[in-house]
């Protein structure tokens, strides 16, 4: 749902300049900022050279009649954009849970545009797995601090909020023990290269692909928790069978250096041993069913 709140001039111009800056974009706010001018059937200006996008900060664009940017309240703030009115408006706009950003024309802001943030469908058993398998996720936003509070109050989840790119990099450091980081962003690419483990999660950005160790074809949490499961079998499979190969060889090593292998019987030994790793090894196809 997307609410917007004009400060100067009218809603629906602000909201189709939004939406000329947004198109290209991939961010979720750009997306639902879109599809809400779409379906309010606006014209959408065009951005002749294109937009900038800042991650983690927002996207700028020169429209015909001047420089439009939509991005984060911190980085209006910071650029005397907002007046005392539409500090009001944000505050209470993110005290209800949403993501406001703020679209602004040569330093003066326009409107306000707020997304409400609804966990995914599948994030609290998805967490919940994650807590069973001994795993203590922590969420990394670079979205405000009283929204960020909402969802994580909703799934019992520790949050860091307001975080840049590097903060989130900082906060993977500062983490005890090997850590996996999951995110789609360009923000989140930093981090995802600074974690042991960097997982890229769905239709994500082409740098969080890029950097990432691993990456999730569907956009779904409980897929994270499937992925532990599957590493943790895969590595304990690897050394059941480094213990089985290395075992039989030791074993027909002594046997033969006392003269006691014929050598059918040692062939059969190191065949055998591939059959039975490989055998150990496709008991990992079936735990991938089970865990569906
Ligand atoms: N394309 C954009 N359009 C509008 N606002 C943006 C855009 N990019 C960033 N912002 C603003 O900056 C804030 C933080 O950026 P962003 O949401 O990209 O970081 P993030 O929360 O770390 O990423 P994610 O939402 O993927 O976890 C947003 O809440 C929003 O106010
Ligand atoms: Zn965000």
């Amino acid at each position: 749902m997307v609410a917007v709140v004009a400060l100067s001039g009218p809603e629906q111009a602000a909201l189709a300049r939004a939406a000329a800056v947004e198109s290209g974009s991939s961010h979720p706010l750009g997306l639902a900022i879109i599809a809400e001018a779409k379906a309010r059937g606006l014209a959408i200006p065009r951005a002749p050279e294109g937009s900038a996008a800042a991650p983690g900060l927002g996207v700028s664009a020169r429209l015909e009649d001047g420089t439009v940017t939509v991005g984060s309240p911190r980085q209006a703030r910071a650029a005397g954009a907002l007046t005392p009115e539409a500090e009001a408006e944000i505050a209470r706009l993110e005290n209800g849970g949403a993501t406001v950003a703020v679209v602004s024309q040569d330093g003066a802001a326009l409107a306000l545009i707020a997304l409400r943030n609804e966990p995914r469908a599948d994030a609290a058993a998805g967490l919940a797995q994650l807590k069973r398998l001994g795993v203590s996720p922590v969420m990394l936003t670079g979205d405000n601090a009283r929204a960020a509070g909402a969802i994580g109050a909703a799934l019992g989840l520790e949050t860091r909020a307001e975080l840049m790119p590097a903060d989130k990099l900082a906060a993977i450091a500062a983490l005890p023990g090997p850590t996996a980081m999951v995110g789609d962003g360009v923000n989140d690419a930093p981090a995802l290269a600074a974690a042991s483990v960097g997982v890229a999660m769905g239709a994500g950005a082409d740098v969080a692909l890029e950097t990432a160790d691993a990456a999730l074809l569907r956009n779904r949490i409980a897929d994270v928790p499937r992925l532990v499961r599957l590493a943790r079998a895969a590595m304990a499979n690897i050394r059941q069978n480094l213990a089985i190969a290395l075992g039989l060889k030791a074993v027909f090593l002594a046997t033969t250096l006392a003269g006691e292998t014929p050598l059918w019987m040692a062939i059969l030994a190191d065949t055998g041993a591939t059959v039975l790793v490989t055998a150990n090894a496709l008991r990992l196809l079936r735990l991938h069913d089970d865990a569906g």
